[in-house]
């Protein structure tokens, strides 16, 4: 099934996830053919995971730290997540990479700890502009998904990868439906050549500039098994339009 997931990023109190999902719910209600991820930020965990039990939309997370437990002061493991209810994560967005400096080792660590905590990752990759400029775009895609896999190749059926150009991300300048058919393929051959017994079980989604105007077509676009939406999903009716519009 397609999977339709938001990302809040740093957006949205507890009280204005409660009004958002309290809007939100009755506008995809009747969405079946598609799985519906919200991922909130850690402090709108408790109380989405209260109001979506018992419903068909799945909760995410947009980070997670690999250690089971211990003196690490502000990070959050995968128990605690999954705790709470949480059945996704965010792992390596593009965010974390580049601000906050999360290395190819750091996300491997971060999908093993899922994988053996039995959440399931949503894996980010993307070339930045300069390398797309220099024609670096799958060089650097496979690059980051043959470190973020490394030790994990006989798991990524347990993984969905969200292809996301980082000059896309928040720009208003999405990649074509062409072009990011191309990378989705080529994430799949690369998934099918480092896993023998691959099942072809792995989402590939794309982010970046998604809305209301384009989801439709990127959603129909060969290889395309998802959408991870950004800005759009921060307004509860544009979300439930763009999943509506998938
Ligand atoms: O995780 C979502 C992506 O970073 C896309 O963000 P955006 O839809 O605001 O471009």
């Amino acid at each position: 099934m397609k999977l339709i997931s938001a990302n809040w990023k740093m957006n949205m109190t507890p009280t204005q996830t409660k009004d958002y999902i309290a809007k939100f719910l009755p506008l995809v209600r009747d969405v079946k053919d598609r799985e519906i991820l919200l991922c909130v930020p850690y402090t709108s965990l408790c109380v989405a995971s209260d109001l979506l039990k018992g419903t068909h939309i799945k909760l995410g997370a947009q980070n997670v730290y690999y250690e089971p437990k211990g003196a690490f002061t502000g990070e959050i493991s995968v128990a605690m997540l999954k705790d709470l209810g949480v059945s996704y994560v965010i792992v390596g967005h593009s965010e974390r990479r580049w601000i906050f400096g999360e290395r190819d080792e750091t996300i491997n660590r971060k999908l093993l700890a899922c994988l053996d905590g039995g959440l399931r990752p949503i894996l980010c990759v993307g070339e930045r502009l300069e390398e797309r400029e220099a024609g670096l775009t799958f060089k650097v895609v496979e690059t980051q998904i043959r470190l973020a896999l490394s030790s994990l190749e006989d798991y990524t059926d347990m993984i969905d990868i969200a292809y996301e150009p980082v000059w896309a991300i928040g720009s208003g300048n999405p990649a074509t439906p062409k072009d990011a058919q191309a990378v989705h393929k080529f994430i799949k051959d690369i998934l099918k050549s480092i896993n023998k017994n691959y099942q072809g079980k792995t989402r590939v989604l794309y982010g970046g500039s998604v809305n209301l105007n384009n989801a439709r077509e990127f959603i129909n676009t060969q290889d395309v098994d998802g959408l991870l939406v950004g800005s759009a999903s921060l307004d509860p009716e544009s979300f439930a339009q763009i999943v509506n519009a998938s």
